[in-house]
């Protein structure tokens, strides 16, 4: 047993913060409910041809979403009850005065209901948000990135490493669901920085005397997955990693995250590109048939809960790993808790739950934030109002 699964008191600071609800006018987590959802509805309804049926169904939940109360899933729903238990304080009641984290998630599993997507028929299985994830992986600017590997192919072993943790870090600034509301600027236009970096605490843990299991809790497809494959042979390559295993998410969510099928995507991507993106492609093909490179999921990845209460299951192969990269915001929301923290939290405290070690790779894109110096937090309010959420910021946090 670890110190840390020994470590599974509540921290200190966990009941002082207030959740995030999605009711407060002008908030982010009203906006998110109020015109990324609405536009994300639309989005999908014109990227395929759906029948009568899925059009009134989401027509339906345009309707719900913006004026109606939480509706229950149908009775007849594999995972009815599951849900029922999950929306008891929340079915019946006003979408935007749900905690923010649980809205989105119910949100998405209806999506997902409305377009089929669990009913037997053809539709079944089809990914809703495939059309978008698609056009990012296969546009120029992932053969533009692809291509700057060449350039570090014999970069010193130390500056190629931090190049791809860098390079995984902000690839979750590429993140689907903020191009839904139309208008809205890509993330990431602004100069970006690191409000916090703990690199060094993260290379620490992974060493080649004696390389021990990595998860890595993926994040988006396309854009930030491309990175972070790289990033895994990396460790897998130069001995960090006896083996990594990749954790996705079962059904498809918050528009571009990952799935088995987008980390296939993406090894044909880099397997069939030049240079040395083909190289890397070609071992992570390898290192997938023997096992060295493992791709995982669980139902909770999409469960509307945050981390400390994750299913035994999943918690005993967090605990067996050397080190946790969680990567993204949402995953940085479910790791502390989606709260309203003092940002001088320290991280640590609000993760001592976490059954191992653990590192945040995130870019900031919701009001969440923990760990921060007081300098820090005081540079940035002087500097940009929405240095939370716009993703001009990131993060990595070790613990
Ligand atoms: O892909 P990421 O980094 O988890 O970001 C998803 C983010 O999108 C939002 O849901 C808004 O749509 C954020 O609140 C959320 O955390």
């Amino acid at each position: 047993m670890t110190d840390r699964t020994r470590n599974n008191a509540r921290a200190p600071h966990q009941d002082r913060a207030p959740l995030i609800l999605g009711n407060e006018a002008g908030s982010f987590a009203h906006g998110v409910l109020a015109e990324r959802h609405p536009a994300l509805i639309r989005q999908v309804r014109e990227a395929f041809p759906y029948g009568p049926r899925q059009a009134r169904a989401l027509d339906g939940l345009l309707d719900e979403i913006t004026g109606d109360a939480v509706a229950p899933l149908p009775t007849t729903a594999h995972d009815h009850r599951q849900w029922s238990d999950w929306g008891r304080e929340h079915v019946g009641r006003p979408w935007f005065d749900a905690p923010f984290l649980w809205a989105e998630s119910y949100f998405y599993r209806r999506l997902l209901g409305a377009v089929g997507y669990f009913d037997d028929g053809p539709w079944q299985g089809v990914d809703p948000f495939a059309p978008f994830k698609r056009a990012e992986l296969d546009g120029t600017t992932v053969d533009e990135e692809l291509r700057a590997l060449d350039a570090l192919a014999d970069a010193p072993a130390e500056e190629r490493a931090n190049a791809l943790l860098l390079a995984s870090l902000w690839g979750n600034r590429a993140d689907l669901g903020f191009r839904a509301t139309a208008g809205e600027p890509a993330p990431g236009e602004a100069t970006p920085g690191l409000v916090a970096d703990d690199s060094a605490a993260l290379w620490s843990l992974l060493t080649d005397a004696a390389p021990g299991t990595v998860a890595v809790v993926a994040d988006n497809a396309g854009r930030e997955l491309v990175p972070d494959l790289i990033l895994i042979d990396h460790l897998l390559t130069h001995g960090l990693a006896r083996r990594v295993m990749i954790h996705v998410k079962p059904t498809p969510y918050y528009v571009s995250d990952a799935m088995l099928a987008d980390v296939l995507d993406c090894l044909r991507r880099l397997a069939g590109a030049p240079g040395a993106a083909g190289r890397i492609g070609g071992r992570l093909w390898e290192a997938m048939a023997t096992g060295q490179l493992e791709v995982r999921t669980h139902p909770f990845f999409c469960a509307p809960l945050p981390y400390e209460e994750m299913p035994s299951d999943l918690r005993e192969q967090f605990a067996a790993a050397r080190l946790t990269i969680l990567k993204g915001d949402l995953n940085y929301r479910r790791l502390v808790g989606d709260r309203l923290w003092d940002p001088t939290t320290p991280f640590a405290a609000v993760t001592a739950h976490f059954p191992g070690p653990v590192a945040a790779l995130r870019t900031l894109k919701s009001d969440v934030i923990t760990g921060l110096e007081r300098g820090t937090v005081d540079t940035l309010e002087r500097s940009e109002a929405a240095w939370r959420t716009s993703g001009t910021h990131a993060l990595i946090q070790v613990a």
